[in-house]
């Protein structure tokens, strides 16, 4: 498949400082694609240059397939964004807001007005004034602003900056239908790995502007390791009879090992001869977080 978007080996200078450097990605047509890094990484400049609010120093940025250097009109209309905080009437209803901005943009009817209203779920406050709204309200407003001319990449710089638990799970509800019913693609940025996680299908790791990583959360989301955990009835006896043969590492209510699954087996044995319970075997395996510690080394 085509992907939506590809930056193609992107670095920009300011000054003298590289803060973009040889990045080089791609996002597929349906996914949740999230840029992860500390503060500072660099996750605002790659999403302004990809809206073309930023020039590029080296490199290209297709999206489906467009230069945004060689035809950056065409390139664009296939992109909603929400970059900083979106532009809104706060005296204006929400509605009235959504008719401003289609005045400013061909081919939206009352018809999408309301497709938009009824699927970030404002229908009921839609005629309510902005300023009334709560931070989570305006968030899908801004969303509703973005998905009115029915583009196939969203790009949300910090989606879930000051919402609460309620609001990002909403962020992300409205996402996976984005991306799974209508095979849109969306790309959003945080320094949140728990938030990413629950949100994205994969996840660039950007450090001082460089591509570190790039992780799928679904499905691989644990990678087995060769550690299990093991409690047992007798912990004091355990470790006279195991630590001269193995390596043992005491926790509160068990212990870890590092084994294959004979070592196990063979592990197993020697406990029940010597009459000790066994309650509990089990693999350990790595997190995504374990993973992002890992790389970033942080
Ligand atoms: N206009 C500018 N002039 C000078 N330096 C800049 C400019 N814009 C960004 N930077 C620097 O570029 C680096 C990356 O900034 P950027 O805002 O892209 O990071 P970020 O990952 O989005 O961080 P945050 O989560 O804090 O928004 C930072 O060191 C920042 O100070």
């Amino acid at each position: 498949m085509e992907p939506i978007l590809s930056l193609n080996n992107v670095s920009k200078m300011i000054g003298k400082k590289k803060i973009i450097d040889q990045l080089s990605l791609s996002v597929q047509p349906g996914e949740v694609f999230g840029l992860l890094g500390p503060n500072g990484a660099g996750k605002t400049t790659t999403i302004r240059m990809i809206v073309g609010l930023m020039r590029l120093s080296e490199g290209d940025i297709f999206i489906g397939g467009t230069s945004i250097k060689s035809n950056f009109e065409q390139a664009i209309k296939q992109v909603g964004a929400i970059v900083e905080n979106p532009e809104m009437y706060k005296h204006l209803t929400g509605y009235q807001n959504l008719i401003q901005y289609s005045r400013m943009h061909k081919g939206i009817d009352r018809d999408k007005i309301n497709e938009v209203v009824d699927l970030v779920k404002l229908t009921d406050n839609i005629h309510r004034k902005v300023k009334t709204y709560s931070l989570g309200m305006r968030q899908r407003l801004g969303l509703a602003q973005c998905l009115l001319h029915d583009p196939k990449l969203l790009i949300l710089d910090e989606p879930t900056n000051g919402l609460d638990p309620a609001g990002i799970r909403e962020i992300r509800e409205h996402l996976r239908y984005l991306t799974k019913e209508r095979q849109m693609s969306v790309i959003v940025s945080s320094h949140l790995l728990s938030e990413m996680e629950m949100m994205c299908d994969r996840i660039a790791i950007i450090q001082q502007g460089k591509l570190i990583d790039i992780q799928s959360v679904k499905g691989e989301q644990e990678e087995q390791t060769n550690n299990y955990y093991i409690e047992t009835s007798d912990l004091g006896a355990v470790y006279e009879i195991l630590t001269k043969e193995w390596k043992i590492d005491r926790k509160a209510e068990g212990f870890t090992i590092e084994a294959t699954k004979e070592d196990i087996a063979k592990l197993l044995k020697q406990l029940i001869e010597a009459s000790i319970d066994v309650y509990l075997v089990n693999k350990i395996s790595k997190t995504l977080e374990d993973r992002f510690l890992e790389i970033t080394g942080s």
